[in-house]
């Protein structure tokens, strides 16, 4: 499922409407009735939920574009047999083009209308309103009689839902302006918007339906849109087999044998759940490489994976001798992952490049490894691995490679993760409430699963073993980057539904539930 950017919609509008012909009123009214059909739905839900219908709802309409489908939804919510009356935020002389044949169709077929700010709106009259007043062509913060209607609707208490976007919604970045509407659903007119399925405008939207309004899907691949949300499709589309039946006459050895450098004295926590977690999600078998000392303590902790002691001078933390120990077992293995638990040491960078340059598996860096990578002052000059390397920061961990602030990372995650991607030719998995996934290609991928109760220290070291034991089964660093992202989200929804709050959740209840 394609996500959009507010000019990437334009250009397939414009060629919808110039090169295949299909009038921009014809959009328009599909939008309109998608928009009354999802208000007619929620009108139903509540009263099932005991809720007395007034059968009487109010369209916010600003002078654009949404606007007109606010009107056209009116329409077809007084064809339903429910009254709607429009409320302008500007004077309705303020309308052009397609909006102002709505408003005048509106006006003949006797739909009541007043201006903002000309009478009190009667908000316990209505079942809902629909918020019509910005969509993609909004630009900053809503202004003037747009600002107050927003702030009005959101303190009235009833349910809204939003043509498009939520007016106050940065459609790009998902950043909420002050204000912003809060609608209780969104009906997201042809494609996702990237601020739909960002946070915090995520949580502005409510629930997204993407409704069909007759500019074709297809156009978005030609006109280089390049972030989709992952679905099962769009993994299949990947070449991924999602069911991951293992064929009856296979062996440990045909799933892959993942290395995993995790852990010291004080967190060997971290290396444990990664390790665990790799063997749950289903490589063949799994060496766990701990600093030497920590070894006799891990005994028996996890008997599924082999222990790899490497030389720590008694101390129990790893040091720069380590790299070449790595390097030599990462050449019999598939994959491998270093860096949660892991720790900082004098001239870890240097070490770390002795193993990004020296081991020829796919390579994933995650916690301390990445920190490594930030402090790197000559990155620029390191090679590209030929095999995979996935990267899988935190925002304030993308924010160091980045060089910038976490809130900056924040306010615009899918292009933060691009950019880096693309400039340094890895697989970088952004972490957080919809994790972004961007290849070095340029594509972006941004994963639906998971939830707050995964907020814990401990749930990023598995996805990293989830995520290299998929790379030691073969799978390329996209396929499963964007796979293992599901699956560590899945597996978060289910183990989060068996505990009695979100609050119970731990990151070892994760691994059972891969
Ligand atoms: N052919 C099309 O382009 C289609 C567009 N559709 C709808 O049209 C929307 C886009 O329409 P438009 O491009 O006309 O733009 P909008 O309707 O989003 O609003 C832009 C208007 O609001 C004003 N405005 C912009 N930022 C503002 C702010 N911060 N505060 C107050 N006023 C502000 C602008 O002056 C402009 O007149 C989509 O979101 C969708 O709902 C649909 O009807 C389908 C077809
Ligand atoms: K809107």
């Amino acid at each position: 499922m394609y996500i959009v950017t507010s000019e990437e919609m334009r250009r397939l509008d414009r060629h919808t409407i110039e090169t295949i012909g299909l009038p921009a009123l014809v959009l328009m009214e599909n939008a309109g009735r998608e928009i009354a059909r999802e208000a007619l739905e929620l009108a139903r839900e509540r009263e099932a939920a005991g809720h007395r219908l007034r059968k009487r709802w109010l369209i916010l309409a600003g002078k654009g574009n949404n606007g007109g489908d606010g009107l056209v939804a009116a329409r077809h919510l007084l064809e339903a047999g429910v009254l709607a009356e429009v409320v302008y935020a500007e004077p309705p002389e303020a309308l052009a083009g397609e909006a102002a044949v709505q408003r005048d169709i509106a006006a003949r077929l006797g739909i009541p209308s007043f201006v903002y700010g000309t009478m009190e709106i009667p908000w316990d009259g209505y079942d809902g309103a629909i918020d019509a007043l910005l969509g993609t062509g909004a630009k900053g913060a809503p202004r003037g009689p747009y600002a107050a209607l927003i702030r009005e609707a959101n303190g009235a208490g009833v349910p809204v839902v939003a043509a498009d976007v939520p007016s106050g919604l940065d459609a790009d970045t998902g950043a909420v302006h002050e204000p912003c509407l809060r609608a209780e659903r969104t009906v997201a007119l042809a494609f996702l918007k990237r601020g739909l399925v960002q946070f915090p405008g995520a949580e502005a939207a409510g629930s997204v339906a993407v409704r069909p309004i007759g500019i074709p899907a297809a156009l978005a691949e030609e006109h280089g849109v390049r972030v989709q949300l992952v679905t099962e499709a769009v993994l299949a589309g990947l070449g991924l087999d999602v069911s991951r039946k293992r064929s009856a006459d296979s062996h440990k050895g045909s799933y892959g044998h993942a290395l995993i450098a995790a852990g010291t004295q004080r967190m060997s926590g971290a290396g444990l759940l990664c390790a665990k977690a790799a063997l749950r999600t289903g490589c063949g078998l799994a060496t766990w490489a701990v600093p030497a000392s920590l070894a006799p303590h891990l005994l028996g902790r996890l008997p599924e994976a082999m222990l790899a002691g490497i030389a720590d001078a008694g101390h129990g933390d790893w040091t720069h001798v380590a790299a070449g120990a790595i390097t030599a077992l990462a050449a019999e293995r598939d994959a491998l992952a270093i860096g949660p638990g892991m720790g900082r040491y004098a001239e870890d960078d240097q070490w770390l490049r002795e193993i990004w340059e020296g081991a020829d598996c796919p390579l994933l860096l995650d916690a301390d490894a990445l920190n490594m990578l930030a402090e790197a002052s000559d990155f620029a000059s390191w090679p590209r691995r030929e095999a995979g390397t996935v990267l899988t920061p935190h925002p304030g961990e993308m924010a160091r490679l980045a060089g910038t602030t976490t809130a900056e990372v924040q306010k615009d995650r899918i292009g933060h993760a691009s950019r880096y991607a693309a400039e340094h030719g890895v697989t970088l998995v952004l972490k957080g409430a919809r994790t972004v996934i961007a290849a070095p290609d340029g594509r972006v991928y941004l994963n639906p699963t998971g939830n707050a109760a995964m907020a814990k220290g401990g749930s990023g070291d598995v996805l990293s073993g989830v995520i290299v034991s998929l790379l030691a089964q073969g799978l390329s660093d996209v396929q499963a980057a964007c796979f293992g992202v599901y699956l560590h989200g899945l597996a978060g929804d289910r183990a989060a539904a068996s505990r009695l709050t979100d609050s119970s959740l731990l990151p070892g209840d994760l691994v059972e539930h891969l």
